[in-house]
């Protein structure tokens, strides 16, 4: 049979056929599939005070780098400063991680998907990696000068920057689902008590 006719078949089949399944509907955007990477990256972070997730996604819709804030390898969370007002001589932003951690040649052309909006030091390297277009979740401190100086150069560079936004905002929430523990069957007044115990 050829093509032309195997076509034909099974597109009549199709639609011929009513109990055919058909796709599932209402599964991630693409988008939120990218930015829930970000969100969910966040969750590595040690920073008591602020996680921040980064996703890299190139044209092929292909996840390419991902990261979060934390010390450079080899500085050990439990020795080097979480204060704040000293961790950021040492923390590694998630954006800067994330380009770090590339699992290709380069991220040219790339969109970034990153929980809280660049400050000025991510912005060089995001610009310099030739990253084109980021989308935030948050831009918590817009007057901070940081934010402000990498506004700036987002404008300079044309790079585009827009507010990450979505209708359905449980698609990006990593919810950790903890199934709840095993309750212990009733014992009958008859039986014993089990020798197992609680494993829980
Ligand atoms: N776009 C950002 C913003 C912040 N961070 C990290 C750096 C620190 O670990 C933490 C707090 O930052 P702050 O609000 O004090 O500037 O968040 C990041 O990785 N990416
Ligand atoms: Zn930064």
């Amino acid at each position: 049979m050829d093509i032309n006719n195997l076509t034909a078949k099974m597109s009549l089949e199709d639609g011929a056929s009513p109990a055919k399944s058909r796709k599932r509907e209402g599964c991630l955007k693409w988008e939120e599939f990218f930015m829930a990477n970000a969100v969910l990256a966040a969750q590595r972070s040690k920073d008591p005070e602020c996680q921040v997730g980064a996703c890299i996604v190139n044209s092929a819709k292909r996840i390419v780098g991902v990261g979060y804030n934390g010390m450079p390898n080899g500085c050990s969370d439990d020795i080097f400063e979480w204060k704040k007002d000293l961790k950021q001589l040492y923390v590694c932003h998630a954006e800067m991680n994330a380009i770090l951690n590339k699992n290709v040649i380069d991220v040219k052309g790339c969109d970034l998907y990153v929980t809280r909006f660049p400050c000025n030091e991510c912005a060089k390297v995001i610009i310099q990696s030739g990253i084109s277009t980021i989308y935030f979740l948050e831009d918590k401190h817009p007057e901070r000068q940081m934010y402000v100086a990498a506004k700036k150069m987002f404008v300079a560079a044309g790079v585009a920057v827009r507010q990450f936004t979505t209708d359905r905002k449980e698609n990006i929430e990593i919810r950790l689902r903890i199934s709840p523990k095993p309750q212990p069957e009733p014992q009958s007044e008859s039986q014993p008590e089990s020798q197992a115990g609680s494993t829980a």
